[in-house]
């Protein structure tokens, strides 16, 4: 799913008023009466106070059509203008006059002096004070007034964004921005939705689409993309029915030490469930036994070295080589390390220590072949790009990584995003039953065999990331987040990968309206 810039839905308003002739008043009744329909469908009527606090610009605009259509359905609704400054927008002036002969009075003003109004903790709130128009620090008062939002503990339904919140750049204080229980984001969800220090900010967020014309959204390209089902399956490769082992590719794991063998057994039985035709592990001694017994489908080099890898000859010719997991960063390690990047040529997915012991030497960065696949954690992305002092720093740096050395950054968390130069790939499917050891080598794992199967390696990690995600969220039906385990994850991978076939149910709306809009 696309996610527009600011920039991008206001060129597309523009375009649709030009294609479809008509005016951008028209443009924010039907995105009003969008929202209106939202809240009627599950409200029904109730007398429920409803406080519409509106701004000046056309989030307020926004915020008064809504209040209009409530007023006119009979719902107990209180308006109120946040008066923060007199350079109104026309959108706001048109429905700010048509308010007015709806209800014969003004709506109430508020400003820096005036009281505000009493909200009960069962009431609703609708914030339409700030949109996408916020370019500085909104005054102490406005900031007062989302506390006093806050404080009243009302159920607070935010109008395209929750006021205070900008979307490309992280808030100074988690006090100016209002505290949303949902957002009806306006034709496409926003990155701060998905970014660590601000996806706090709305508890939840559904798409409306604002009707912008679908010409323009189509052949609009844009920068940052939420990964769903529809983006995977024009990626997914059919298996073929005239193929054989040797079709889908051999995938070496490089990795284990003593103690730390399970990760390369983790990684290597996630590659061959992914569908890597043969699959080879290059451990340590210490690691024969243990994965000759476990997993009878791998094949086994081992180290000349009894407990760490110190040498990594391989007699075969491997498709893709995933290397770092349980690796260790001994001096002996690490030497095996630079000596490898110096002669390999093969496409590479690097995690944990590969990770850590590029971080130590970064000159071996200029080794890695390009589009080379790197899943750091934060703590290992911190290692590699140094500590950052928020969300955007933190993207900026990676993305500067990413150019330096055409490489591919798997920033992995809640929300993992995957960061190719300047495009951005963001996941929704996994959750906090993943919050245990050994999740990350089977990430490596599948990303690996994927890559095995000819799969260009950013669709690798878009594609696996996305299956890693999902196999977690299949598996958390059966057993909950606490005794998920990550074998767990790999024995639910077929599962996810059958849930690509499974078309989306219908969403279940009584109103035509409502139909358009996309539920998370
Ligand atoms: N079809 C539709 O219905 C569409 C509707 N859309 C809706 O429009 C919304 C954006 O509306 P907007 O551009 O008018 O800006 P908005 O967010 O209302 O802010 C108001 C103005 O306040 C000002 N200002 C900024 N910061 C300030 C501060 N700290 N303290 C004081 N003043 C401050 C600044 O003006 P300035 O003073 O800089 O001239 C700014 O312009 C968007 O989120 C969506 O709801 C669009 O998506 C298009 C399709
Ligand atoms: N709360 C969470 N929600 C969603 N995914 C998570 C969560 N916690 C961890 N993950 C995922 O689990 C994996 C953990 O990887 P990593 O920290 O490298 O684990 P390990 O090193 O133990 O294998 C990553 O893919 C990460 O995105
Ligand atoms: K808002």
């Amino acid at each position: 799913m696309k996610i527009f810039s600011d920039e991008q839905v206001y060129e597309g308003d523009k375009f649709t008023a030009q294609k479809q002739q008509i005016t951008s008043i028209e443009l924010m009744e039907r995105a009003g009466i969008q929202i209106f329909n939202w809240l009627h469908l599950r409200m029904q009527g109730a007398q429920v106070p409803i406080h519409v606090f509106c701004g000046i610009g056309n989030n307020g605009g926004n915020g008064l059509v809504v209040a209009r259509h409530l007023v006119n359905h009979g719902y107990n609704v209180h308006t109120y203008v946040v008066n923060f400054s007199d350079k109104r927008t026309k959108g706001f002036l048109v429905n700010y006059d048509l308010m007015k002969q709806t209800q014969k009075k003004w709506p109430t003003l508020i400003g820096p002096k005036d009281d505000f109004p009493k909200i009960g903790p069962d009431d609703i709130i609708l914030d339409a004070v700030f949109g996408v128009g916020l370019n500085r620090p909104a005054d102490d008062w406005v900031v007062h007034l989302f506390q006093h939002f806050k404080a009243s503990k009302a159920f607070v339904l935010s109008v395209d964004i929750p006021s205070g919140l900008k979307t490309n750049a992280a808030p100074v204080k988690d006090t100016d921005v209002v505290w949303a229980n949902h957002t009806l984001s306006f034709q496409s969800p926003k990155l701060v939705f998905f970014l660590e220090d601000t996806a706090k900010f709305t508890a939840q967020w559904e798409v409306l689409d604002v009707g912008i014309d679908p010409e323009y959204l189509q052949k609009t390209n844009t920068l940052t993309t939420l990964i769903t089902k529809q983006d995977i399956l024009p990626v997914y490769k059919p298996r073929k029915p005239f193929s054989h082992k040797g079709t889908y590719g051999h995938a070496l794991l490089i990795g284990g030490s003593y103690g730390k063998i399970g990760a390369v057994q983790l990684a290597s039985r996630a590659t061959l469930v992914s569908g890597a035709g043969l699959v080879t592990a290059f451990v340590p001694k210490c690691g024969y036994l243990p994965l000759q017994s476990s997993v009878p489908e791998l094949m086994l080099i081992t180290d000349t070295n009894d407990t760490c890898i110190s040498n990594i000859a391989i007699p075969i010719e491997p498709t893709v080589i995933g290397i770092g997991v349980g690796m260790g960063t001994s001096e002996e390690t690490a030497s095996a390390f630079t000596d490898f990047l110096n002669q390999n040529t093969k496409p590479l997915v690097i995690d944990a220590d590969g990770l850590n012991l590029l971080a130590k030497t970064p000159a071996l960065m200029e080794k890695l072949p390009k589009y080379s696949v790197l899943t750091p954690h934060a703590k290992e992305l911190e290692r590699l790009i140094g500590k950052w002092s928020n969300d955007f720093d933190k993207l900026d740096k990676a993305i500067n990584l990413s150019e330096k050395y055409n490489i591919i950054l798997v920033l992995k968390g809640r929300f993992t995003l995957i960061v190719y130069k300047k495009n951005l790939y963001i996941n929704a499917t996994g959750n906090p039953g993943l919050a245990t050891g050994g999740t990350g080598d089977v990430l490596t794992g599948i990303i690996t065999g994927l890559m095995a199967q000819q799969y260009e390696p950013l669709e690798a990690a878009i594609f696996g990331v996305y299956l890693h995600g999902k196999s977690a969220d299949i598996a958390v039906q059966d057993f909950g987040y606490e005794a998920m385990t990550a074998s767990r994850v790999i024995s639910y991978l077929p599962k996810a990968f059958l849930d690509l076939f499974v078309k989306p149910e219908p969403p279940k709306t009584a109103n035509k309206q409502d139909d358009k809009t996309t539920k998370k």
